[in-house]
């Protein structure tokens, strides 16, 4: 792979510096020059991906990176929402009518489903695609203030086209939600189709490079064929026919995003974090640890040990619980493509919990990173401003991450409810029809599988108690909706409980399977430290039922610790790894050859601010 991480020959990183390094400074930009700016590297990637010949997805994907650092282009809905769409909800005619023009660029697809109204709850949007058998055309309308589409990235200037689900009528009955490939602009003007009345909905908090828009219908009409039919069709005459049992098969785009996002948002958003705060805890000076000897270098300190290396380990467990998660979801959609649709539940319930889990401790992360920076880190030139308001938007998009949570949790209850009733679970949930084991195998050797064990029982006991309160509140007379959301906060604990567990023996497994017994060992205490912090972090879990005792989580306390020490003289090399491009850290503070205080002082005086301005001059006499 060309442009793989990690041994590039060094003539590529030269490209990439010519191509995307020197450009104009993202932090002095308005957010109309950085949309611009967007859309003028966006064409740029186009035509390098065609002349170098890039159509390597790992190659591609690393590319982005370094053409669009810490931040999502209209290539973003178009390449992870509008083609994966059409190629798994079209007819095989649709796939080979669009998927084609949409992989040359000839057509800028979205994904078009919130609206002003409902983002989270799918089945209360209002959107409607009403047939018509006389004219064979769907009638797209937007019948309520509400009912706009809203938030779509690349909608409100850049994309002709876009899916957008809506319900289906068909003489006057409600078919639910259906995806529709609908044309927005002209391709000779690019103007909006007449019918549609579209913009963008504004500044936000980040993603000042995607013209996230609205749209409103006013009976706009397509043709029959541009529902997407691989799993339903409604024929000329107004016949709805289906192929599948499943209703949420077009609900298939968040999953592929959700699944993806854990190590695209939160596993590199952290990792660049880590990246940036360690190689400048090893560069910053400051403060006297001893008299009369020179200022140290901050990393020596161990509260800043005790910030950042536990999110070191983080950064490396999402790392790797990402590109697990990736292998798990080609693999389940694969049987699904294959008609075996049986592991799609649970799919979405840990593509939507990790999603949840994961985005939260990486938005998380890369504030106490940046707090661990000080001034300099509250500079835009530290480039942590922009890689956290682009992995916190995470939080929120692809499925709010509370209502993620309880998805899982909801799969939890079926599961665990199964284990009663005599069914055996598998995969991710295999551990819940085990009998939970009170006898706590935890020593001062802090072996990976005690550990793991340790967060087994854990998330075993919390699922446990979530189930039977949940009976427990049915049983004293309430419905069943009443008695879910009585008992919704203790869910998502167990959704949690049940995701760090998951991610604790993800990277238990990866550890077990490294043969270096060097990289083996320095793996081993960064797991170890993952899940030492998980307990003392979350210790009234582990102690509430006396699985722990408050002498073990002493131990715990102290190896946590002595494990700082043990990691500072890997830290820097455990952060380079990564082998992020200094393009794509975008970060002064975070540079490889860590000459910061000199490029530091060179971006200011670069600053428009700095210009001299006679306006500002008057203003200020
Ligand atoms: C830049 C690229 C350059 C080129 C590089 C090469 C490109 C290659 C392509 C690869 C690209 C990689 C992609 C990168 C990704 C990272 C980049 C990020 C960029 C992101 C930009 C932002 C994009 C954002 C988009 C959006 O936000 S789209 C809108 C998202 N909206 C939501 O998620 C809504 C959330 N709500 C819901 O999903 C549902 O309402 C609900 C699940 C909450 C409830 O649904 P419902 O009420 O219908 O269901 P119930 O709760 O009643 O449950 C009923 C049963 O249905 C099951 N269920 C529910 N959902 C699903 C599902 N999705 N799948 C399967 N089953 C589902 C429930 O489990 C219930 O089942 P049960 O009855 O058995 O319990
Ligand atoms: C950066 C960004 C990009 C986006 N891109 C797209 C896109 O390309 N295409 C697209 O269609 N959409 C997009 N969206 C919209 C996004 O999918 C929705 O904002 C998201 O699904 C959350 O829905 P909502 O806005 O309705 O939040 P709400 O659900 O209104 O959330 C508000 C609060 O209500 C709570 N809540 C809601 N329901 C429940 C419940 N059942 N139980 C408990 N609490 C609940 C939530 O937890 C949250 O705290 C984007 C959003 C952002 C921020």
């Amino acid at each position: 792979m060309l442009f793989k991480g990690g041994g590039l020959p060094h003539e590529s990183l030269a490209l990439q510096e010519k191509l995307f390094g020197a450009g104009p400074d993202y932090n002095f930009m308005t957010r109309i020059e950085r949309f611009k700016n967007s859309l003028v590297r966006v064409q740029h990637f186009i035509r390098c991906c065609a002349r170098y010949n890039l159509h390597d997805h790992a190659d591609k994907k690393w590319f982005e990176g370094v053409a669009f650092p810490n931040e999502v282009s209209v290539l973003g809905p178009h390449s992870g929402m509008f083609i994966p769409t059409l190629k798994e909800q079209g007819s095989e005619e649709q796939i080979q009518k669009w998927v084609p023009q949409a992989e040359k660029h000839q057509i800028m697809g979205t994904y078009i489903q919130t609206e002003l109204g409902h983002g989270t709850f799918v089945r209360g949007l209002e959107t409607t695609a009403t047939y018509d058998p006389k004219t064979e055309e769907f009638i797209l309308n937007s019948p309520t203030l509400t009912s706009i589409k809203w938030w779509p990235g690349g909608l409100g200037r850049t994309c002709n086209f876009g899916i957008v689900m809506a319900l289906l009528y068909i003489d006057g009955k409600n078919y639910g939600m259906h995806p529709f490939v609908v044309q927005l602009r002209s391709l000779k003007t690019h103007e909006p189709l007449p019918g549609l009345t579209m913009g963008d909905i504004g500044p936000k908090f980040g993603f000042d490079t995607v013209d996230n828009g609205y749209l409103q219908f006013n009976h706009f009409g397509i043709p029959r064929e541009n529902m997407l039919m691989k799993y339903c069709q409604v024929l000329k005459n107004g016949t709805y026919t289906k192929q599948t049992r499943n209703p949420k098969f077009s609900y298939g785009a968040m999953i592929f995003v959700r699944s993806m996002v854990v190590y695209e948002v939160a596993g590199q958003g952290l990792a660049k974090a880590c990246t940036i705060a360690i190689r400048y805890s090893a560069i910053r000076r400051q403060s006297e640890l001893k008299k009369s000897r020179p200022e140290p270098q901050i990393l020596d300190y161990q509260t800043q040990q005790y910030k950042l290396f536990p999110l070191l380990a983080l950064a490396y467990a999402v790392w790797f619980t990402g590109v697990r998660m990736k292998e798990i979801y080609f693999m389940v959609n694969n049987e699904i493509k294959q008609g075996h649709t049986e592991r799609l539940p649970e799919l979405h319930a840990i593509s939507s919990g990790l999603k949840a889990f994961t985005t939260s401790m990486a938005s998380w992360g890369i504030e106490r990173c940046r707090l661990a920076c000080g001034g300099h880190g509250y500079s835009a030139a530290s480039g942590l401003p922009k890689i956290y308001v682009n992995a916190t938007g995470g939080c929120t998009y692809e499925g709010e991450n509370t209502v993620m949570l309880l998805q899982c949790a909801r799969f939890l209850m079926n599961i665990y409810g199964g284990v009663k009733n005599g069914r055996r679970p598998s995969g991710s949930v295999n551990y819940l029809g085990e009998r939970i084991s009170s006898r706590c195998t935890l020593t001062s050797e802090f072996t990976l599988k005690s550990l793991a064990d340790a967060f087994k029982h854990r998330a075993a006991r919390m699922i446990k108690e979530a189930s039977e309160r949940l009976n427990r509140l049915q049983a004293s007379g309430n419905d069943p909706e009443d008695s879910w959301n009585l008992n919704s906060v203790v869910l998502t604990k167990a959704a949690e409980a049940h995701c760090h567990y998951y991610m604790v023996l993800v990277f238990e497994s990866v550890v077990e399977s490294v043969e270096d017994n060097c990289v083996k060992d320095i793996l081993r205490q960064l797991c170890q430290l993952l899940a030492l912090c998980g307990i003392q972090e979350n210790s009234g879990d582990f102690i509430q039922d006396g699985f722990l005792n408050n002498d073990q989580l002493e131990l715990v306390k102290q190896k946590q610790l002595s494990l700082l020490s043990e990691i500072r003289p890997n830290a820097v090399l455990l952060v380079d790894a990564f082998e992020f491009h200094d393009v794509q850290l975008g970060s002064i503070l975070g540079r490889f050859d860590g000459n910061v205080y000199e490029n530091l002082f060179k971006w200011a005086k670069k600053t428009p601010l700095n210009k001299p301005e006679d306006l500002i001059h008057r203003l200020l006499r």
